[in-house]
């Protein structure tokens, strides 16, 4: 399978140069032979792409450096807590996670189905004003895999950017893929006019998932991408029954904060692990509604409105 991770080429002539996949900066780069074949000039999708998304005000796309670090529970309980915080606000989740889709059952839908219009796809409602597209509603089992290369991948996200019929919206959040691969080289590229608010970088506090986000924050300063800010997940554990914290990934080098703090990038906040999100998640279930006492829901709600205030400055 193609990918980018930590490969896109220090002078990458960029994939409309007429020198895409011939410079000599290109030996080596993954997508060479895609780029040294593909049609020159602006690919007509960017245009599609902006004339799409010109009713939506906050275009946010979800990174991470590492699998598994919560990136997609992120992204879920963000949009559920920004359609909670303002039910005049309309919010929505595009799942360009193409190869592991999680959001339909994150966010409760996974039964549901997307139906075509003559104005596009429309989107699954999660709530009056909180809605979901994802390529897991397009498959015929969620065992099913996908195993796709790069272009299809790349004509994949462009319809899913071009073709939803999203309405008015305030924030779109869009939840990738972890790492610099296919999916997030396609995104930005059909994002490049469409006036992308920024991108949010999910991290725990260990060493080894950080080393990775430090390739993602590189990754955004390459790619022109504004960063909102860091979510460290899974800080502390607090136990249910003796409320004792205990560190489950160890901040041996002072964690997101800290790196934050280094590399000049905003933080926006810690979030533990909590069992109980856990379950809400994997049952579908609303978590700010069901467990408005829990400390995760608690520092969801903080981190959404330093969001908030991001998405305003920037
Ligand atoms: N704060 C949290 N408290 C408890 N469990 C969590 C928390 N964050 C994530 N999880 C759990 O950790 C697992 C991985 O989370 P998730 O699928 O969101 O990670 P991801 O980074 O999106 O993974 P992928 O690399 O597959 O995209 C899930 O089972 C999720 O429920």
């Amino acid at each position: 399978m193609a990918s980018t991770e930590n490969t896109v080429p220090e002078h990458c002539p960029g994939t409309e140069s007429a020198n895409a996949g011939k410079d000599s900066a290109c030996a080596g780069c993954p997508n060479q032979q895609i780029c040294a074949t593909g049609p020159k000039g602006p690919d007509p999708g960017i245009q599609l792409v902006k004339e799409r998304l010109e009713c939506v005000k906050h275009k946010i796309l979800v990174l991470s450096g590492k699998g598994g670090v919560g990136k997609s529970t992120v992204t879920a309980l963000l949009s559920r807590a920004l359609a909670a915080n303002d039910i005049e606000k309309n919010v929505a989740v595009l799942d360009i996670d193409i190869c592991g889709p999680s959001q339909p059952r994150v966010l409760g839908v996974l039964d549901e189905e997307v139906h075509q219009s003559g104005s596009g796809w429309s989107p699954v409602y999660v709530d009056d004003n909180l809605s979901v597209m994802s390529i897991g509603f397009l498959l015929s089992s969620p065992d099913d895999a996908i195993i796709w290369r790069g272009p299809k991948k790349n004509g994949m996200i462009k319809q899913f950017l071009s073709e939803v019929d999203w309405g008015n919206l305030d924030y779109l959040l869009m939840d990738t893929p972890p790492g610099t691969s296919d999916e997030h080289l396609s995104a930005s590229t059909y994002l490049s006019q469409a006036g992308l608010t920024g991108a949010v970088i999910v991290t725990t506090p260990q060493e080894v998932a950080l080393i990775d986000v430090r390739k993602e924050i590189d990754f955004c300063r390459k790619v022109n991408i504004n960063i909102l800010g860091v979510v460290e997940n899974m800080s502390i554990f607090v136990c249910p029954s003796c409320i004792r914290q205990s560190e489950i990934f160890p901040a041996t080098t002072g964690g997101a904060q800290k790196m934050c703090e280094d590399l000049n990038v905003p933080f926006l906040g810690k979030l533990p692990l909590d069992p109980k999100i856990a379950r809400c998640c994997d049952e579908g279930k609303n978590p700010i509604e069901t467990l408005p006492d829990s400390p995760a829901v608690k520092s969801v709600l903080t981190i959404t409105k330093k969001l908030i205030e991001a998405c305003e400055k920037s």
